[in-house]
């Protein structure tokens, strides 16, 4: 279900770019998704500015998950970045862009993950940042460890980093994750499979950039993520 609303130079999504709210094989859908039709709320003042979320929100650390706490974290130190883009490619500066992801065993340091893999009690997996001028983000993080979540039989999610951003508006939040290339667990992922066309599938799968990589530190991943328009990255949530 898409929600389509009559906003000046509104430019949706074609068609199977993002999952339905409601997808058989993906079994928790069944249960939140809504079994009534949506109500549209006309956009006012409130939704179509802001936010401002920017400014001393962010904490010095909020971009380096592996040194938030006293010691480093455990695992593959990666650098994940990219732009933020609206549609026609435009730079989207100033948006917050959230992260939070699995530590490199597959473990959520969360109190309802109760999967026996270890915690790494220098690894929370949250993190933020601001664009800048040019769209741009980055983070030093962890690369995430598959887990299984019991969906269906033997159910391993594929490594992924869950991402939250706003745009210009309240209205164009979105709500998506990032996969790593060439991952052996897309086939039998119903969340990832949930996203209709394969080729907007691929627009959350990171590319590898030997480029990006910190020598003798940290290999690196770019994702860029398009807000609105044809290219426009899956979203999660129900969106515009
Ligand atoms: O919606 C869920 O139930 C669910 C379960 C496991 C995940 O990794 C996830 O991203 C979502």
């Amino acid at each position: 279900m898409t929600l389509s609303l009559p906003v000046a130079g509104y430019r949706p999504a074609p068609d199977g770019t993002h999952p339905p709210l409601d997808f058989a094989g993906y079994r928790s859908t069944g249960l939140r998704a809504p079994s009534q039709a949506p109500i549209v709320v006309r956009h006012r003042l409130t939704e179509v500015t802001g936010p401002l979320l920017a400014g001393d929100r962010i904490g010095p650390s909020d971009h380096d998950l592996t040194t938030q706490h006293a010691g480093e974290a455990l695992g593959q130190r990666i650098i994940v970045f990219g732009r933020v883009l609206d549609s026609d490619g435009r730079a989207v500066p100033d948006t917050l862009v959230e992260i939070w992801q699995a530590n490199a065993a597959g473990r959520y340091a969360h109190a309802r993950d109760n999967w026996p893999a270890p915690l790494d009690p220098n690894f929370t997996g949250g993190g933020r940042v601001v664009t800048d001028a040019r769209g741009n983000y980055s983070f030093t993080t962890i690369k995430p460890g598959a887990y299984p979540w019991g969906n269906h039989h033997n159910a391993w999610r594929p490594a992924h980093i869950h991402f939250s951003l706003f745009g210009r508006a309240f209205t164009q939040r979105l709500v998506t994750q990032m996969y790593f290339p060439d991952d052996p667990l897309f086939a039998q992922d119903p969340i990832f499979n949930s996203v209709p066309d394969p080729k907007a599938r691929q627009r959350m799968i990171s590319t590898f950039d030997l480029d990006a990589t910190r020598p003798d530190r940290a290999l690196a991943f770019r994702f860029d993520i398009v807000l609105r328009g044809r290219e426009q990255t899956p979203f999660e949530e129900p969106h515009e």
